[in-house]
């Protein structure tokens, strides 16, 4: 049985003051304990966000990490500062990261490797560009993703990694795929998964995202694969937070 997993993605929004008083404002009414909840935040905020959630059922991930220990990388962060102050998640190689940070199948996979060497669970994220949907590539596209994301990953692990399927058209555009579209993707890729590492692929929780609101986030979460939610705008605001989470 799959536990659904509802992580919000704040992007590049949220002072450390606005995080912790977003968290102040939901911990009391985060109250559903059949769902994994996560705040992925800013760097800067997740200190204060582990002690702020302390006690509460919100999980707290980064939105990247570097895949090296340490060294001159200027700017970034590594797998050891952020197990450091207990963090339980990190997304990789979500699309802006790919579009607007050159990351690449390859570094996407040294973090996803390094993640798990670490104890964080990794998020790892596919999807495909409208123009890619239009010409019929989708499937093949989220393959190619997965299979390369996945290099190296070893059998015990694999239950710890989360997919997220977000198709790029349906982020931050108000346009959602279908809930019946999504989880055809994601019941495909989760046999991309099992023809790497057979039943197991049963274990591995697969998250859509893309335009998830309170108002359709029912629909998603009762398709058969789809088992959480990646959610970018909506869950910027306490309220909307609150609804995806006991959805
Ligand atoms: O990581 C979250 C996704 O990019 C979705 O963002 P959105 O909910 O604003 O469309």
């Amino acid at each position: 049985m799959r536990k659904p997993i509802i992580a919000g993605n704040w992007k590049m929004n949220k002072t450390i003051a606005e995080a912790l008083a977003f968290v102040d404002d939901v911990k009391e009414r985060v109250n559903n304990e059949n769902v994994d909840a996560v705040i992925c935040a800013p760097f800067i905020a997740l200190k204060d966000l582990k002690e702020a959630t302390k006690g509460t059922d919100i999980k707290i991930g980064a939105q990247n990490m570097h895949f090296e220990e340490s060294g001159a990388f200027t700017g970034e962060v590594s797998p050891g500062m952020l197990k450091e102050i207990g963090i339980d998640y990190v997304v990789i190689g979500h699309s802006e990261r790919r579009e607007y940070f050159n990351e690449t199948n390859e570094t996407v996979n040294k973090k996803v490797v390094k993640a798990l060497e670490h104890g964080i669970d990794p998020i790892l994220c596919c999807g495909e560009t409208l123009e890619q949907r239009e010409a019929g590539e989708t499937k093949a596209h989220c393959k190619i993703q997965i299979e390369e994301g996945l290099k190296n990953v070893a059998k015990e692990d694999i239950s710890k990694v989360v997919i997220a399927y977000e198709p790029i058209w349906a982020i931050g555009t108000g346009k959602t795929a279908t809930a019946e579209d999504a989880n055809d993707v994601i019941s495909y890729i989760r046999e991309v998964v099992a023809g790497l590492y057979g039943e197991l692929a049963q274990d591995v929780r697969i998250q859509y995202g893309g335009s998830v609101k309170p108002s359709n986030v029912a629909e998603i979460m009762a398709q058969s694969d789809i088992d959480g939610a990646l959610v970018g705008g909506a869950s910027l605001a306490a309220d909307d937070y609150v609804k995806l989470v006991n959805f």
